[in-house]
């Protein structure tokens, strides 16, 4: 029988370590490295190589996109690539305009400060990164009331990189402010063959391109998932001792209840409120993240997306609501034939 693994550690430092830690390792270094999103790849190269060539920061850079699809990667790699150093937080840690106060006023020049889930941030210090990034400075206020004075602190020169699953939440001020929005999109199943390629070379396992089809075409279009339900399918084929074979990949991912569609449990569970509760919709987001015990949040930047894209939902100004596609893959073809009649 062939063994799912070498038996000397590829790489020591990242089969040793957490899976956070792995998928840090996973991440790709360069442009060229980095898998699909060709359009994207191709603007933000021009727009480091224009920079390069003016011996300036790169323009701020927004990346929008559902969670898993390289916003994160991507902003290590404009540092990378730029050859400037890069600071890493995070909308949620910016509580008051006093914390952004404290990370702008230390960047050093020609920084990249990448703030992930940017629409979480705090209000007030939303504004004061309004000014920030146009003309590297803040204005510190002093003092409460009527003696309240503004000090005014000029900052390095700094690329703001953005990331948000939700940039309709970002106010217009602020999106103005980037001169360069990407959109991330989800990847195609040749794609995140080619992301778990490296992966399965990365992990020493010994799989097939079939069997990495399989994995790819269920991952719901995401690389973070496809890394890892490839974990998943080793740790499968490691206790079951059968080899990363097709037989393993499916048995471990019926084991972790992941459909022929790549439909995890709160995909099926939002579908299912849809179809049996509501008949198919519309039903409003908010009823909707109730019903299955979400947060709406979730259900629109990450179940949703998804499911639109592989055509099982539609939004419509009053819901959410099933289409055809979407009756037929839970099994109600009658219903999806009456509503819709044969012309799918
Ligand atoms: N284009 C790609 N090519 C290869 N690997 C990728 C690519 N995009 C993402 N990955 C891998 O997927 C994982 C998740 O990527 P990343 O953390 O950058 O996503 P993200 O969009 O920032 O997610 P989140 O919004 O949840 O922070 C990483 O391990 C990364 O290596």
């Amino acid at each position: 029988m062939t063994p799912a693994f070498d038996d000397s550690p590829v790489r020591p430092d990242v089969e040793s370590d957490s899976e956070v830690a792995f998928e840090g390792a996973l991440r790709p270094k360069s442009l060229e490295e980095f898998v699909g999103q060709r359009k994207v790849r191709g603007q933000l190269q021009l727009l480091l190589d224009a920079a390069a060539m003016q011996n300036r920061t790169p323009d701020h850079i927004l990346l929008a996109g559902p969670p898993g699809l390289g916003k994160t990667t991507l902003a290590m790699i404009v540092a990378h690539e730029s050859g400037r150093p890069l600071r890493l937080t995070s909308g949620p840690a910016i509580q008051h305009a006093g914390d952004l106060a404290a990370v702008l006023s230390s960047l050093v020049p020609g920084e990249v400060l990448f703030i992930d889930e940017i629409h979480r941030m705090a209000r007030s210090a939303e504004e004061m990164l309004y000014l920030a990034m146009e003309d590297f400075r803040i204005d510190i206020m002093v003092g409460k009331g009527a003696g309240a004075t503004s000090i005014p602190l000029d900052l390095a020169p700094f690329t703001l990189v953005g990331a948000t699953t939700r940039s309709g939440l970002l106010p217009n001020p602020l999106r103005d402010r980037f001169g360069f929005t990407a959109h991330l999109e989800f990847y195609e199943t040749d794609e995140l063959v080619r992301v778990l390629h490296r992966a399965a070379d990365m992990l020493g396992v010994r799989i097939d391109e079939e069997s990495l089809g399989e994995i790819a075409s269920r991952s719901r279009g995401t690389p973070r998932i496809a890394n890892r339900l490839l974990r998943r399918v080793r740790d499968y084929a490691l206790v079951a001792g059968t080899g990363a074979t097709l037989e393993a990949v499916r048995a471990a991912l019926l084991l972790y209840d992941v459909d022929e569609l790549g439909l995890d449990r709160l995909d099926r569970a939002v579908m299912s409120i849809i179809l049996e509760r509501f008949d198919g919709g519309p039903v409003g987001l908010n009823t909707l993240a109730v019903s299955v015990g979400e947060e709406a949040e979730t259900i629109e930047a990450v179940v949703e997306p998804f499911l639109v894209r592989i055509g099982l939902l539609s939004r419509t100004p009053r819901g959410r609501i099933a289409t055809k596609a979407g009756w037929a893959h839970f099994g109600f073809s009658r219903n999806a034939d009456v509503l819709f009649g044969d012309d799918l």
